[in-house]
């Protein structure tokens, strides 16, 4: 098989991270019979410092014509006081709009041999394994934002926007893929104080019917932050508006022991999907090797499951990062004081462990 891959290391942490990943991808490749073609384009702060924009014309038409896309992170300090939609970030939000990757994977799986790197103990964390479905290119993060000025200073909102048609196309997928699973489908809202919500609710009542299957549970957010540290195996799929996917599943990686190790694919309709781990640039750590490459290295297993429906290659790679750990190798983050491999010697443990 050959494919083209468009590679945005971005900033921070990101080209250490993608670096690693691209050489797995090589190995993958190399043991497989597969050749992956490799394109790089920049997004996010290293844009802006080379073109003044950090999603330029050019990266975004390489990603539409890809096969898929990788991505590092994007962000850091040096671009916090720039205006929003001057911000790496805003980048990143245009990109996902663009490639239409309405929804975001997030599995949340322990690695046996990391259970006691949790922050939770053993026992409530032991055998977890969910994938939170995250809407992500409406809700919170698209809707109307404006800034004025008001009788008593500045007026700022940010609104929640979703038409009928989003929300039932997440939910539909959210449904099939707990069908896929083990039939449990938990959507998260906060319906007590959003009309989005209510919306959200009645739209999930009106399709379970047809997923007689899958058993349909509702959760307010705040109850949903709260059990997913006091009973995490309870969850099988969870599917939720944008902003709170975001915030539940940087909560949900410190069940698996570090935001090192949570990979997400981007879906959309048919287009080239977008892959990623859920961690940002990590700009406290970065240019020192520091970085746990495995949540880019899941998300290259994503890739190959849903971009190029390579399943043995992708549970190849699965196999070789949990080899890896029950060897007992660990990046600084979860190797809890213990001796710590860098970012590139994990990549090279990993690989051999492909081999
Ligand atoms: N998808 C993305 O590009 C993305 C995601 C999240 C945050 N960001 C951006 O990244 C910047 C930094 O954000 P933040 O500090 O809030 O979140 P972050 O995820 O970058 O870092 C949070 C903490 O986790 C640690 N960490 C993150 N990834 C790690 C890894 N692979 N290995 C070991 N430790 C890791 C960091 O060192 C830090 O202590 C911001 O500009 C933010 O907007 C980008
Ligand atoms: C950088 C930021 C815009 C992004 C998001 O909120 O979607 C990040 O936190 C993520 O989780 O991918
Ligand atoms: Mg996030």
């Amino acid at each position: 098989m050959e494919k083209t891959i468009v590679v945005l290391p971005g900033d921070g942490i990101g080209p250490e991270v993608t670096r690693e990943a691209v050489r797995l991808l090589e190995t993958v490749g190399e043991r497989f019979g597969h050749t992956f073609h490799f394109a790089y384009a920049k997004l996010g702060g290293v844009a802006i410092d080379e073109t003044g924009t950090p999603l330029p014309e050019e990266t975004l038409k390489a990603c539409l014509e890809s096969d898929a896309v990788l991505l590092g992170a994007v962000g850091g300090p040096k671009w916090d006081r720039l205006p929003g939609p001057q911000r790496p970030e805003a980048g990143l939000l245009a990109l996902r709009k663009a490639l239409g990757v309405f929804a975001n994977l997030r599995p949340i799986t322990v690695y046996p041999p990391l259970a006691s790197a949790s922050t939770l103990k053993p026992e409530v964390v032991d055998g977890v394994d969910f994938v939170i479905v995250r809407e992500l290119t409406g809700g919170l993060y698209f809707g109307p934002k404006e800034r004025r000025k008001g009788d008593h200073g500045i007026e700022v909102s940010d609104t929640l926007v979703y038409s009928e048609q989003e929300i039932e196309r997440i939910l539909r997928l959210a449904f099939e893929l707990a069908r896929q699973r083990r039939g449990h489908l938990t959507s998260v809202d906060k319906a007590n104080v959003l009309e989005s919500s209510r919306v959200w609710r009645e739209i999930a009542e009106r399709l379970a019917p047809e997923y007689p299957d899958v058993q349909l549970t509702h959760l307010l957010v705040d109850n949903a932050a709260m059990q997913l540290v006091k009973n995490p195996r309870q969850f099988d799929v969870i599917v939720t508006e944008n902003m709170f996917g975001d915030i539940l599943s940087d909560e949900a990686a410190m069940i698996t022991g570090s935001i090192g190790l949570l990979p997400s694919a981007s879906l959309g309709s048919g287009g080239p999907g977008l892959y990623e781990p859920i961690h940002g640039s990590a700009p406290d750590i970065a240019g020192k090797g520091l970085a746990n490459p495995l949540a880019t290295f899941a998300s290259v297993a994503m890739m190959l499951d849903y971009g190029f429906g390579l399943g043995a290659e992708a549970e190849a790679v699965r196999q070789a990062i949990a080899r890896t750990l029950a060897e007992g190798w660990r990046t600084a983050d979860i190797a809890a004081g213990g001796p710590a491999l860098s970012t590139e010697q994990m990549g090279e443990t990993v690989r051999n462990a492909l081999r």
